[in-house]
């Protein structure tokens, strides 16, 4: 089998929800290549915390089978989270079926969460050895259907401000132009990780140097070493590290320069313009390209990523291909 779902940005392009069908009822989840958990917002949850979501119920599904020994419990790396219990049920993603998916039903999410209205959870399309579900593992939602998707590989073609898609199983070629250009994954921490080689500011000149990265759809920014996150800030007037946002702002009416990543011997180019992500005040404007301390590797975010066409090869050798949309 092979499709196609939508996904749509909410606001900023902070992050991308797709249609879901879960046991017949459909859910709007956040498409996740940084973590490898499917859950929802459920009945079994707080009534006030169910509010304003669309909710998984496992009594109304005719095809729900509880794993009752299982939970689940996850952690992400802005501090959100959520925990509950475990059903396996039949999930549908625009024409993909898993006939029985491990669907985590969550009985608490964190605050930050219960904000985000119209995110009714998450689709994780990590690597299935970092799900989290105890205490048998489960599999995402991908390596559920892989075997059965006409090639093992999923597309993410993610746009700034207007829907976009998800594909499973093909590469539509009119989604990019040009070639796409692939590096070799390490599956060892479970997440899409690559080595980009190298960097540019604007029309400035190609810097090479190692940086190893992940490709995270679940992520909104671009976050980098902060040596190159300071040589790119080093050319915007204005730019600031203010410690009271939690990183570099910039004058809301910047020309800023492009964002050059060296990825595969190939230069994939952010628009200055993704760059300046969201306002803070009348004047200062929060920037799209952070620095990655304390996360352990650069995360190709959503600002990234809203540029390319990003083939995730589930493979026996995975990789990442990215091409110019
Ligand atoms: C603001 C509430 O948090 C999220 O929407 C969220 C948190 C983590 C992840 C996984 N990268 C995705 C969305």
């Amino acid at each position: 089998q092979q499709g196609e779902v939508s996904n749509t940005p909410e606001a900023h392009d902070q992050s991308y929800l797709c249609p879901v069908t879960v046991g017949g009822q459909t859910l709007n989840l956040d498409f996740d290549t940084g973590s490898a958990d499917l859950w929802v917002y459920s009945t079994l949850m707080p009534t006030s915390e169910q509010r304003g979501h669309s909710v998984y119920n496992p009594d109304s599904s005719s095809s729900s089978n509880a794993q009752s020994d299982n939970s689940w419990t996850i952690q992400y790396s802005d501090g959100s989270g959520a925990s509950g219990t475990v059903y396996a049920d039949k999930v549908v993603v625009g024409s993909v079926t898993a006939t029985s998916q491990a669907v985590e039903a969550a009985t608490s999410v964190s605050s930050a969460f219960i904000k985000e209205t119209h995110n009714d959870g998450l689709l994780g399309l990590a690597f299935s050895s970092i799900n989290t579900v105890q205490p048998t593992q489960q599999t995402t939602f991908f390596d559920t259907v892989k075997s059965t998707l006409a090639k093992p590989l999923f597309t993410a073609h993610l746009k700034k401000g207007a829907p976009g898609s998800y594909d499973f199983g093909y590469i539509d070629t009119s989604k990019y132009t040009g070639s796409i250009t692939y590096a070799h994954v390490d599956t060892s921490n479970g997440l899409w990780e690559f080595t980009a080689s190298g960097y540019a500011v604007g029309s400035g000149s190609t810097v090479a140097t190692p940086y190893d990265s992940i490709a995270d759809t679940g992520t909104s920014l671009l976050y980098l070493p902060t040596e190159i996150v300071a040589a790119y800030y080093g050319e915007v007037n204005g730019a600031m590290y203010d410690s009271s946002q939690g990183g570099y702002t910039v004058p809301c009416d910047s020309n800023l320069p492009d964002f050059v990543a060296i990825i595969g011997g190939s230069r994939h180019t952010v628009p200055g313009s993704y760059i300046n992500y969201a306002p803070i005040s009348e004047t200062s404007c929060f920037g799209g390209i952070q620095a990655n301390d304390g996360i352990g590797h650069s995360v190709f975010g959503d600002v990234f990523l809203k540029s390319q066409f990003v083939v995730f090869d589930g493979s026996n050798s995975p990789r990442v291909g990215f091409a110019k949309q």
